[in-house]
């Protein structure tokens, strides 16, 4: 089974396009953990990173088809972080939840190749598409988020590493960020750098598609561009949408809702800081609060779940 097919059937079992952004930072923990950090160490924040995104993946697994851990939150802690990344990865993965690693990597082809390497593949989704599980890769997400500013020769890699074990990556199309535009909206021939960066996703994905039409390479498209988003929708019709920006950037349900398909599956729209710090939301603060943390990021999700069906 592809990656493509695999989050469209997960969306279906969960009802629900709501991917978790896993970024923990320090100083928004929920106080039962800040309050057992004794020597401010990264080695004692990576171990509350780790329980801190754990115990939301135990909350949501149920209800989502997928988390986002953001790669930069864990680096910020140096090793300790990557060990941290490393056990919520797996741990999402034993919880059934499909894992998009957010790092933005690339580089020439041949460094490239050594990313896809390390971070495309996991176990779960080989053994599912029929392959040796022991071919997976060390950090074991299912998908990585990836820059498309070196050139087809640079994603290229990427998309064999998908090829040959099941894996997806999201390619940045058009970013949620105010300056986004700066650069992906240049004008280039008789069209915008965004459009061209669509016109190459398309491209790689034509062969590779499933029974539903979807291919490997998805497509990063930012929530906070609406318009964008539907005309980008229609411009790479095989790619799965990760739709990151709703909730603390401004998205809303309105906004993102077009970046499905007719069956209401091909995208997954993200929410991190709404979700993993609803504690100190207003909506939550006083019902749950930090010592409720866990029963905030339910209600959230929930919430967000139910504002995507209405
Ligand atoms: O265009 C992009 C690409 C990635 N992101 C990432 O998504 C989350 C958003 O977090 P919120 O707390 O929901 O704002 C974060 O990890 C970003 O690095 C994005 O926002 N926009």
């Amino acid at each position: 089974m592809t990656f493509a097919t695999r989050i469209n059937q997960a969306i279906s079992r969960t009802g629900s396009v709501t991917c978790v952004g896993l970024d923990p930072r320090k100083s928004q923990l929920p106080a039962p953990l800040r309050e057992h950090i004794r020597d401010n160490s990264p080695h004692a924040w990576a171990k509350a990173y780790t329980q801190f995104c754990c115990e939301i993946i135990d909350v949501v697994k149920d209800i989502v088809p997928c988390v986002k851990p953001q790669a930069a939150f864990f680096e910020q802690l140096g090793p300790a972080g990557m060990v941290s990344l490393g056990e919520v990865i797996h741990h999402a993965t034993q919880a059934g939840l499909i894992v998009i690693t957010d790092g933005k990597r690339n580089d020439i082809g041949s460094t490239a190749t050594a990313y896809a390497d390390a971070y495309l593949g996991s176990a779960v989704a080989i053994a599912a598409a029929g392959g040796d599980p022991a071919g997976a890769s060390p950090w074991g997400s299912d998908a990585l988020t990836v820059s498309p500013y070196l050139g087809r020769d640079s994603i290229e890699p990427f998309v064999d590493v998908c090829d040959q074990r099941a894996a997806g990556i999201f390619v940045l199309v058009k970013t949620s960020n105010p300056g986004g535009g700066y650069l992906q909206d240049l004008r280039c021939g008789e069209q915008m750098v965004y459009q061209a960066v669509a016109e190459l996703v398309t491209s790689l994905n034509v062969d590779r598609l499933d029974a539903d039409g979807y291919g490997p390479i998805g497509a990063v498209v930012g929530a906070t561009y609406p318009e964008q988003l539907a005309e980008l929708r229609a411009a790479m019709p095989h790619s799965i949408l990760l739709v990151p920006g709703f909730g603390a950037q401004g998205g809303a349900a309105d906004d993102v809702r077009v970046a499905l398909d007719d069956s209401g599956r091909g995208a997954v729209i993200n929410s991190s800081r709404g979700i993993i710090f609803a504690h100190a939301r207003s909506e939550f603060a006083e019902k749950y609060g930090d010592a409720k943390w866990q029963d905030a990021v339910r209600a959230a999700t929930e919430e967000m779940n139910d504002q995507l069906k209405s």
